[in-house]
């Protein structure tokens, strides 16, 4: 460059001594300078161009960056076009029920979808809902771990009497698991009286004194009755692929097993009661063709949570549950952490066919009082709005908090059973992205047992896979399947088996 600079200022001068002497030359020199002066400038201008062009591809780069983090998998899970207002304003209620004409609503299963979430402000915070024509309903905010809500009045005391009425139409049935006998000294195995050894002998399926993996997860598919929780099941499995040829020896198998079964039931040494709970339950059916109160507590819970009607629709059928004097369930999760090992039972028909072990995914409870109790059953959430929260402080000086029959005086939030009430709570946290996230811990829960008189409640459970390409799959296979069935048959609903292998 200096070179060029150095050569263009000498032809300046030389150029200006010559012009007045030699006429001729000065057309040929002007020409050869002006040459020169156009490579140097192509030379900048190109440099500029170059540079400008790097600096914009960069920016698209970051642009589709950006535009994919933000979204996820995009065609998907895209954000609701009309975003709803978030519940905190007090000033603007939620709008009414989804339309109730035309169940199953077929377009939206194809469709994209976010999960709306309530806002809780507060712990005491008083919100207004709509939810029914003509008038509104207040929701407050009873925790923010979990975000739980309680809406007075959600159903009429009418009702809450035919909801009963159905159930015993219906037929309830026991849903008492056992655990240990009482007088059992605990051990390491809380649902089976089979001693280690004699588990670990029943899992080698070849007897060759050594655990591998398929034959650890050759009983772990069924979701009642399985002889370990998912969480368990991934505890002795890490262990396992952590051990250079990934098998457990008895020994190892011990330590693991040991110390897999859940806070409160090594480290209390104490008697565990019989039941994990006792009380009997019925699902009742609630879409097309159900009992018209029935319909309309779901568009209501629709309108409360403000997810997608779909999703709600593809839901659990509503879980009935009769407590009698004595009844009571120790402290459990709604749902269930997600893992490679685990597919959600309701999207199992579009879900990971290789995974181990079915659990069930639900994002929100919406728990219906349906009776009022004389006499104790309250639900108790024993860890709701700890400031921390760790599995092991669930065990104090000996005293297991998930067990409700010993220690539900210690809950942290207890609500007292009122007919006609909600309970809505989060059940995982958000993922931050608009999907589900987590489970969340302090959504731990039980009930104490019924002093007098007898306790009715519902259930009603929003499912969610927390694969969102897996909800949209299944939503997409419903849909299909439905489509095809309209076709044959005029506007015939699917019956709720042709969904869900949950029953
Ligand atoms: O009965 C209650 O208070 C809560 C019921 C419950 O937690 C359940 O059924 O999962
Ligand atoms: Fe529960």
């Amino acid at each position: 460059m200096e070179e060029i600079q150095e050569h263009f200022m000498k032809q300046e001068e030389s150029s200006g001594e010559d012009k007045p002497s030699s006429p001729y030359i000065a057309p040929f020199r002007s020409t050869r300078l002006h040459i020169q002066r156009s490579n140097v400038c192509s030379r900048a201008y190109f440099v500029v161009v170059m540079v400008f062009f790097h600096v914009y591809i960069l920016n698209v780069i970051a642009l589709l960056l950006y535009v994919h983090y933000n979204n996820g998998p995009g065609d998907l899970v895209k954000r609701e076009a009309a975003s709803p207002q978030p519940a905190g304003d007090s000033e603007s209620p939620l709008p009414h029920p989804a339309p109730t004409s035309r169940e199953l609503h077929v377009e939206d299963y194809s469709e994209s979808f976010s999960l709306h979430r309530l806002e809780g402000i507060r712990v005491g915070y008083v919100q207004q809902v709509s939810l029914v024509p003509e008038r509104t309903h207040e929701m407050k905010t009873l925790s923010l771990k979990p975000l739980m809500f309680e809406i007075p009045g959600f159903l009429s005391e009418e009702e809450c009497r035919v909801v009963v009425q159905l159930a015993q139409l219906k037929g309830l049935m026991e849903s008492q698991t056992p655990a240990l006998s009482q007088g059992q000294e605990e051990s390491n195995q809380p649902l089976l009286s089979l001693s280690t050894e004699e588990v670990f002998s029943l899992l080698d399926l070849n007897q060759d004194g050594l655990l591998q993996k398929h034959e650890i997860v050759s009983h772990s598919r069924s979701q009642d009755g399985t002889w370990l929780s998912p969480n368990n099941l991934r505890q002795i499995l890490t262990s396992l692929e952590a051990r250079p040829k990934e098998m457990l020896t008895l020994e190892d198998f011990r330590q693991v097993y040991d110390v897999s079964q859940g806070p409160g039931r090594q480290r209390s040494g104490k008697l565990r009661n019989k039941f994990k709970q006792r009380n009997k339950h019925t699902w009742l059916y609630q879409g097309l063709g159900s009992h018209h109160v029935l319909h309309t507590l779901r568009n209501r819970v629709i309108s409360l949570t403000r997810l997608p009607s779909a999703l709600v629709e593809l839901s659990e059928p509503l879980q009935v549950i009769r407590y009698e004097q004595g009844d009571f369930s120790n402290a459990h999760h709604d749902s269930s952490p997600a893992y490679s090992e685990t597919t959600c039972t309701h999207t199992q028909l579009a879900g990971n066919t290789s995974a181990l072990t079915e659990v069930s995914c639900r994002y929100v409870t919406v728990l219906f009082y349906l009776s009022s109790v004389e006499e104790a059953g309250e639900t108790t959430f024993p860890v709701a709005d700890n400031r921390t929260y760790e599995e092991q402080a669930l065990v104090q000086d000996g005293v297991d908090l998930t067990d409700t029959q010993e220690t539900c005086g210690r809950g942290n939030l207890r609500i007292k059973p009122t007919a006609g009430t909600a309970l809505l709570w989060y059940n995982h946290l958000s993922d931050g992205r608009g999907w589900m996230g987590e489970l969340d811990e302090y959504s731990l829960h039980g009930d104490c047992p019924v002093r007098r008189g007898v306790k009715w409640v519902a259930n009603s459970w929003v499912n969610v896979d927390p694969d969102h390409q897996i909800q949209a799959r299944y939503q997409r296979l419903v849909a299909q399947r439905h489509q095809s069935r309209s076709g044959m048959e005029h506007d015939q609903p699917l019956s709720h088996s042709e969904l869900h292998q949950d029953l």
